[in-house]
């Protein structure tokens, strides 16, 4: 299949500051994780590039990470422009980074440029089984409140990772709507739900 065949996804990762973002994106694409002293907070906005194979066909992931700390937050309405998957990622042993979802869960809903861009959280750091405050239960409620997938994992172990990834991708490829937005003219006009965001965008802005 030559590259120009190859539908190009585009994920975001959006969650606190520390829930692990940054690493998750990295164990997927690198299947590595850096020790606490060799990262660092993500400044504005990062992101990576991935082949995955779903039923014998190709997809080009383009992931992108965003800062959690409100302070290197701009541009956030770019971030969610044409993404067709957003994890809201917690920490399993924080439990203000899960409370937070509520609030990640607006903003998505406000600058997404789909409503059926396909949304999951992932309660990350599940190694820390000790310090865990947020319950499985806990989780799989606030996924069946806000209608999103669910999944723990660790960005550590890897346990969840490749799966996490897997899920949402499938339930893009399933959701025809993302797909018909691909295929409309490379130029189209959205507005965004909060009316100020008025803009030309390529339906897949990566
Ligand atoms: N034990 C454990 N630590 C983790 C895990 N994932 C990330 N961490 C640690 O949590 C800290 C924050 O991780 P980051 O990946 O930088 O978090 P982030 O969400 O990208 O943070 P911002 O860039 O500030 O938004 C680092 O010290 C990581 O090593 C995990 O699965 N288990």
């Amino acid at each position: 299949m030559s590259q120009q065949e190859t539908p190009t996804l585009k994920l975001l990762l959006i969650g606190n500051s520390s829930v692990g973002k940054s690493s998750l994106l990295l164990r997927f694409t690198d299947d590595t994780f850096l020790p606490q002293d060799e990262v660092s907070a993500t400044i504005g906005v990062d992101f990576k590039v991935s082949m995955m194979e779903v039923d014998g066909k190709r997809y080009k992931l383009t992931i992108w990470d965003t800062a959690g700390q409100e302070r290197f937050r701009t541009l956030t309405s770019s971030y969610y422009r044409g993404a067709q998957g957003v994890i809201l990622v917690y920490d399993v042993s924080n439990r203000d980074t899960f409370d937070a979802l509520q609030n990640w869960y607006t903003e998505l809903q406000t600058y997404s440029s789909s409503k059926d861009v396909v949304k999951m959280i992932v309660g990350n750091k599940v190694d820390k089984e000790s310090s865990r405050v947020v319950t499985y239960k806990e989780g799989a409620a606030m996924a069946q409140k806000l209608q999103t997938l669910f999944i723990e994992c660790s960005a550590k172990t890897k346990v969840g990772v490749q799966e996490a990834f897997e899920e949402l991708v499938q339930k893009i490829i399933e959701t025809p709507s993302l797909w018909q937005k691909q295929q409309a003219p490379a130029s189209t006009i959205r507005v965004s739900s909060n009316g100020n965001d008025e803009q030309e965008s390529s339906p897949c802005a990566c």
